[in-house]
């Protein structure tokens, strides 16, 4: 079947169900994790600076919770693709990642399906408060914390976090993490912490293939949070970083960019396409021949239709959702490693929960303290994938899942929940 159009929801339950066929774990407890606990969609009204009224849909996907509150659930998304599948979708995997990361938290994924390249700074605002106000009943700091993510940044979530404030008749700082640091008070090191994971998980992986760093070539696609500090600190560590792509061009260049002078795309949008590289389409970025590849842009990306025109030797998925179930299962007859988003990419939300226990402290780790209790903490995740994954006959995806399924049964069973 090709499954380049497959859905994340789709892809999602697909992969539950091959990862939970290697593992001991009650059928019922993996019916029950295909679906949602809940659902909601929202309509969030918008008056537009030239007065016109425009209606948008969004969404709250809350997947489950068993091993805390929805809290730290994914970021909140405004894409033109977003729908309630993705949002599913999202969820789930959400719910894998703090898992995997063993995390106290459940999974879950907001969204509105709109380009926000559409709308002013006056608009946005005024559309976060509105989407905050229709979520009021379903988010809170013990029940469900949002953060950015794609097409939102730490602006968006302050807004959401001050409508939430204003309904609450009292501020709430842990309805949403990643706010601006130094303004309201948000743990240092957030906003680039899903690249530095990524970054970490790649230097993990090319360590244990016995490569050299240094030797690599990269082709990351998005130049976005997820993608500049992905591309800065593996040029730091002496990667040669030689394309990166927004949504509408790709640079290559085979003598390495700089990305640490390339502003990103909350820097400086359209930096990618006004600098002087060599172009190419976000397609031909994709089959480049690099020794690794970094989809750090949307989901479904590596599908049946163009995984044999792929000639990186390894995947690392900063995105969400990057590689189809068909495409992962042609990588891995290829031999081609793919370490998967809930793992890779596990640095934001792992900088939430460190947000968390500062919160509850009243006092602010150093910058240093983040990056370091970061890499211990996704290096201690590596090491517990990699011992499921050795010797396993399970894809590293697959043992990924395993060890996000193996807590979260342990955690239904114990709690004694039917279900
Ligand atoms: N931010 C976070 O905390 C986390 C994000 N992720 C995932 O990483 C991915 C990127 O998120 P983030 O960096 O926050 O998003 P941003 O909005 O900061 O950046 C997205 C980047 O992707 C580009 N882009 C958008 N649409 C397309 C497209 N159709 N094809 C190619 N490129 C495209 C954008 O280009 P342009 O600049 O031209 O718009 C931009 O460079 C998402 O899948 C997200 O879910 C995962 C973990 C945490
Ligand atoms: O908690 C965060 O920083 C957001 C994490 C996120 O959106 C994700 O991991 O997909």
């Amino acid at each position: 079947m090709d499954v380049a159009a497959e859905s994340a929801v789709a892809t999602a339950r697909r992969q539950l169900g091959q990862a939970a066929a290697h593992i001991d774990i009650d059928g019922g407890v993996i019916d029950r994790l295909k679906y949602p606990t809940k659902l909601q969609q929202v309509s969030v009204p918008l008056r537009r600076d030239d007065g016109t009224l425009e209606v948008f849909t969004g969404y709250r996907a809350q997947h489950d919770d068993v091993r805390g509150p929805y809290k730290e659930g994914g970021g909140l998304r405004y894409h033109p693709d977003v729908d309630a599948e993705e949002c599913i979708g999202l969820s789930m995997w959400m719910t894998w990642k703090c898992a995997v990361m063993d995390l106290p938290f459940g999974g879950g994924k907001a969204g509105i399906t709109v380009d926000p390249k559409t709308l002013s700074d006056g608009v946005v605002e005024r559309f976060t408060r509105r989407f905050a106000e229709e979520l009021r009943d379903v988010v809170g700091p013990k029940r469900d914390v949002s953060a950015p993510d794609m097409g939102t940044g730490p602006q968006e979530v302050a807004w959401f976090m001050d409508a939430y404030s204003m309904q609450q008749g009292e501020t709430t700082p842990g309805v949403v993490t990643r706010k601006p640091t130094r303004v309201i008070g948000e743990s240092y090191g957030h906003e680039e912490a899903p690249g530095r994971s990524v970054a970490i998980v790649t230097r993990a992986a090319t360590e244990y293939y016995d490569w050299n760093i240094e030797d690599a070539t990269i082709a990351i696609q998005g130049f976005g949070s997820v993608g500049t500090n992905t591309a800065r600190l593996l040029d730091g560590w002496g990667a040669d970083v030689v394309a990166v792509s927004e949504v509408d061009s790709a640079i290559y260049d085979l003598d390495g960019l700089n990305p640490e002078s390339m502003e990103g795309h909350d820097e400086q949008p359209d930096m990618v396409s006004g600098y002087n590289a060599p172009r190419r389409t976000n397609a031909e970025l994709l089959e480049l021949d690099v020794d690794i590849l970094i989809p750090s842009a949307v989901g479904t990306v590596l599908t049946a239709e163009n995984v044999d025109n792929v000639r990186a030797d390894m995947i690392v998925e900063g995105a969400n959702g990057p590689t189809t179930f068909a495409a992962d299962a042609i990588f891995e007859e290829c031999g081609v490693p793919v370490i998967p988003d809930i793992l890779a990419n596990a640095g934001g939300v792992t900088v939430s929960y460190f947000d968390g226990l500062q919160d509850i402290n009243r006092r602010q780790w150093s910058l240093q303290r983040v990056h370091e209790e970061l890499e211990e903490e996704m290096l201690k995740a590596w090491d517990a994938v990699r011992t499921e994954y050795e010797g396993s006959g399970m894809t590293r995806r697959d043992a990924t899942i395993a060890v996000a399924l193996s807590r979260i049964g342990d955690a239904k069973e114990m709690r004694g929940l039917c279900l």
